[in-house]
């Protein structure tokens, strides 16, 4: 698949902070692309620069190979978060306020259907839910037919169930060719959406591919789970890492830290083997220290 956009070298510093330094990275037309990192590392900094509404420090955005001209907006949509809408409207105004911003746009009957929005299309923007929120966003940013869509952090404070719907909008959206760039905290997201992931931290990209390609590379382990009290106040010849949800230790030797475990006595009735996840990469890349 050809490139469709492509991030070369982009900076962004502001007074007191580098926000972005040096970050390149491209993503293929038809893919969806996720950037992950803790809490500052600068994924809305760089996604703002790639959507053209922040101008880079240095370094260069291109799309299809070019860099951005004026007409760049008619071919990408963006999911603002909430002050994008416009209270004391419906949803319906909303999208035909937005609409009206485009010479042409796709008919408002496909949107609706597209981000199921028909139950509420009446209602006040002020009296949606969460979920309800996110797809009249989604509707508003698919309303020019964007080649590119961006969505910052789209499922942030959406429940579980809620945020399954959401992403099966996005797999929608995904088979109809489009090309997605998302931020999100949800690793769970990531693995279940995207093609490929960066991992940024500090205004770096620390880590990039797919997420399977990604664990391969950093995890040739398997992750042992169990209480917490089986294991504590004795020694043991591998690393045991507590945590409140119990004791976790990382092996590539199953069957000798079972033996351990076994001729010392513990129960491992409560045992749990997991492949590593996106998680323990994430935790394992930029840090377990807590950001603001
Ligand atoms: N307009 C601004 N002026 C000054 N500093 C800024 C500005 N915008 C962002 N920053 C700083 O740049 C750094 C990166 O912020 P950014 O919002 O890009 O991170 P993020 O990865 O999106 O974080 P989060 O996950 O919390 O949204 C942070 O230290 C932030 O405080």
């Amino acid at each position: 698949m050809p490139v469709l956009l492509e991030a070369r070298d982009l900076v962004k510093h502001y007074p007191k902070v580098k926000a972005v330094d040096g970050v390149s990275f491209d993503v293929a037309q038809g893919i969806c692309f996720g950037l992950l990192g803790p809490n500052g590392a600068g994924k809305s900094t760089t996604i703002e620069m790639l959507e053209g509404l922040s101008k880079p420090t240095g370094g260069q955005v291109l799309f299809r190979g070019a860099p951005l001209g004026a007409d760049y907006r008619d071919h990408i949509g963006i999911q603002f978060q909430t002050t994008a809408l416009q209270d004391f409207l419906t949803v319906r105004e909303n999208l035909n306020f937005f609409g009206a911003l485009y010479p042409s746009h796709r008919s408002m009957d496909e949107i609706i259907e597209r981000c199921n929005l028909g139950d509420f299309l009446d209602r006040d923007t002020r009296k949606l839910s969460g979920g309800q929120r996110q797809r009249a966003l989604l509707g508003i940013a698919l309303i020019n037919d964007p080649e590119l869509l961006f969505l910052d952090e789209p499922t942030t404070g959406l429940d579980p169930q809620a945020r399954r719907n959401f992403w099966e909008l996005i797999g929608d959206i995904k088979r109809a060719g489009k090309t997605l760039l998302l931020t999100t905290h949800y690793m769970e997201e990531a693995y279940a959406l995207c093609d490929e992931i960066g991992i940024m931290d500090h205004g770096h990209l620390i880590a990039r591919g797919t997420p399977k390609a990604l664990l391969a590379q950093h995890f040739d382990e398997k992750v042992l789970e169990l209480p917490s009290s089986l294991l504590a106040g004795r020694e043991w010849s591998f690393p045991v890492h507590h945590s409140e949800a119990g004791a976790e230790i990382r092996t590539r030797s199953v069957n000798s830290v079972l033996g351990e475990l076994l001729g010392a006595g513990v129960d491992l009735t409560q045992l749990h083997q997991r492949p590593p996840s996106l998680d323990d990469l994430f935790l394992e890349l930029t840090g377990k220290d807590e950001r603001s």
